[in-house]
């Protein structure tokens, strides 16, 4: 039955955490990959980083690249006003299945919408099919090789406007150097690292913020 680590992981926070609770959600999560298996979620560390970044924009509308098991679309949503709503995408089904029943475990599927599918088909569709006028805040944790071109993408799309907070997981590992190079250089971000820790692990990472400057 639970074949898969993320189903693992999901079945430790149906067992350990409280349904409608999610902090008991991140903690437990944290707890099972701290303990038992790494899993590739923002995790604890960079999470508190994340967490204050998100309250200092107090963002109504959100896009996230990468669910993965649904660590930070629940540890975003968590943070979120009343009426504020996060799209997170989603390539894999199996990732996918397992965030929605994180999502839906922890309370706040109101306030999260997993989209299926590939970032460079869905990013085009969010104005028309999604409503979406521009982004507030855009997480970007998805294959690293695809952070610059989904960048360019969202403002292609015109989906960013003055102030848009873009924050990027992982810039030192695995490391996305040309999506960094490009919002560092380009003149249209207002670029802050964020040293930090690989989640789980005592190995250098960070987080990159981009403010559009419209
Ligand atoms: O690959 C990562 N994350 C990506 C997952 C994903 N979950 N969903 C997608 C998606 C979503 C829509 C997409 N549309 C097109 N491609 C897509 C891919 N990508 C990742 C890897 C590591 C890592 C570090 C050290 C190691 F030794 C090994 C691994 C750490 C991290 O924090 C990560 O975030
Ligand atoms: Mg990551």
């Amino acid at each position: 039955m639970n074949h898969t680590k993320e189903q693992r992981v999901l079945q430790y926070v149906l067992d350990n955490a409280t349904r409608g609770d999610p902090q008991s959600v991140v903690d437990s999560i944290d707890n099972y990959c701290n303990k038992e298996e790494w899993a590739m979620n923002v995790g604890d560390q960079k999470g508190l980083i994340l967490d204050n970044i998100v309250n200092e924009s107090n963002p109504c509308v959100l896009l996230e690249l990468g669910t993965y098991c649904g660590y930070s679309a629940v540890r975003i949503a968590r943070l979120l006003k009343p009426g504020a709503h996060l799209y997170t995408v989603e390539f894999n089904p199996a990732f996918a299945a397992v965030a929605k029943q994180m999502i839906e475990f922890a309370g706040v599927q109101d306030k999260v919408q997993i989209l299926e599918g590939n970032t460079q088909d869905i990013i085009p569709q969010l104005k028309k099919k999604y409503e979406v006028d521009t982004l507030d805040f855009v997480f970007i944790d998805h294959w690293k090789d695809k952070y610059l071109e989904d960048t360019k993408l969202l403002e292609k799309c015109n989906l960013l406007r003055k102030g848009t907070v873009v924050l990027a997981d992982n810039v030192i590992v695995p490391g996305a150097p040309d999506f960094l190079e490009y919002v560092r250089t380009c003149g249209r971000y207002d670029c802050t690292n964020y040293p930090s820790f690989l989640e789980y692990m005592d190995e250098k990472d960070a987080l990159e913020k981009a403010i559009f400057r419209g």
